[in-house]
């Protein structure tokens, strides 16, 4: 039996942990614990799964968490490191490089294993929706706002911005800027993800678009922090700079962590390709398990 599987995407780091080798509950207090990169494994985020017996040719089910423990519709990143596992765990038809489904509550998600030594994998993250009901968007009074998000004046405190809001399984406010830094990622990125005006909150990603076919980004993510990268959240940058014409269909994401190519297709779906790699798989020591075990939901 095997308690956990840590991955990571370009420095988006995942704990899986898999119902099929430990009898850990995953619940909100046990993905933070987990998460803790103190008193736990460390990592952006945990996925469950999977959540029934993976068979070939129907969706595979898996929940998702960030590592405040707070449950995500889609994770790029998750998602294609999950693909990984099964097709580390089982020969099933994961491993052969044919496209399968993955299922989350944000819908499902084509994935593919393109390379698997070199751990290139590709997931199909849908059409984003830039509609202020589908974040949701308030208006500063507080009621809800309608229409497009391709522009939306926003006020951070004493900084008037113009960004663009959308939804691709997961919210996501791109800001165009003339240079993206951490600095201003840890800044400004938790005053905007917690934005009275995004009542589900909102991952955030600082856009420079160095040409038509490079874009560099900073990420401050919903439920983790400050990220080296993010798949939902290149997607939603590469998203908004093609609706703002700012962009070609196939795009280079350049992220602290590495860079990954997003290709937007004429119906305006998204797929993200790039790599990912297993860092350890392990056993939480007994006296972490017992921590777990004895977390209030776990304890019900
Ligand atoms: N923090 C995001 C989920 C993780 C997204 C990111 N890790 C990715 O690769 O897409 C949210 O709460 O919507």
């Amino acid at each position: 039996m095997t308690d956990f599987f840590k991955y990571q995407a370009l420095g988006n780091d995942y704990v899986v942990i898999d119902p099929r080798s430990t009898g850990l509950p995953v619940t909100p207090e046990t993905v933070r614990l987990v998460c803790d990169r103190h008193f736990g494994i460390g990592a952006d985020g945990v996925v469950h799964g999977p959540l029934a017996d993976p068979r070939p040719g129907v969706p595979v089910p898996l929940a998702l968490f960030n590592s405040d423990g707070s449950v995500c519709g889609r994770s790029g990143n998750g998602l294609r490191m999950f693909a990984l596992h099964l097709a580390d765990r089982d020969a099933g038809s994961w491993a052969t490089g044919e496209p399968f489904t993955l299922r989350t509550t944000a819908g499902d998600s084509p994935v593919r294993i393109l390379d698997r030594a070199a751990g290139t994998v590709q997931v199909g993250l849908g059409r984003p929706v830039f509609e202020a009901a589908a974040l949701p968007l308030l208006n500063e009074d507080g009621t809800p706002a309608e229409g497009s998000t391709l522009s939306v004046p926003l006020t951070v405190g004493e900084q008037k911005l113009t960004v663009t809001a959308l939804d691709n399984g997961n919210p996501h406010t791109v800001v165009p800027v003339d240079e993206p830094t951490p600095e201003l990622a840890r800044d400004l990125g938790p005053r905007i993800a917690g934005h009275a005006r995004f009542p589900h909150r909102t991952n955030v990603q600082f856009l420079r678009v160095v040409s038509r076919g490079v874009l560099e980004i900073e990420v401050y993510e919903r439920g983790a922090g400050y990220a080296l990268a993010s798949g939902s959240s290149a997607c939603a940058a590469a998203s908004a700079a093609r609706q703002l014409g700012l962009c070609d269909e196939r795009v280079e994401v350049r992220m602290p962590g590495g860079s990954v190519t997003v290709t937007l297709a004429a119906d305006g779906s998204v797929t993200l390709t790039g790599e990912v790699r297993q860092v350890a798989t392990g056993d939480f020591a007994p006296a972490l398990r017992a921590l777990l075990d004895r977390t209030p939901e776990a304890a019900r």
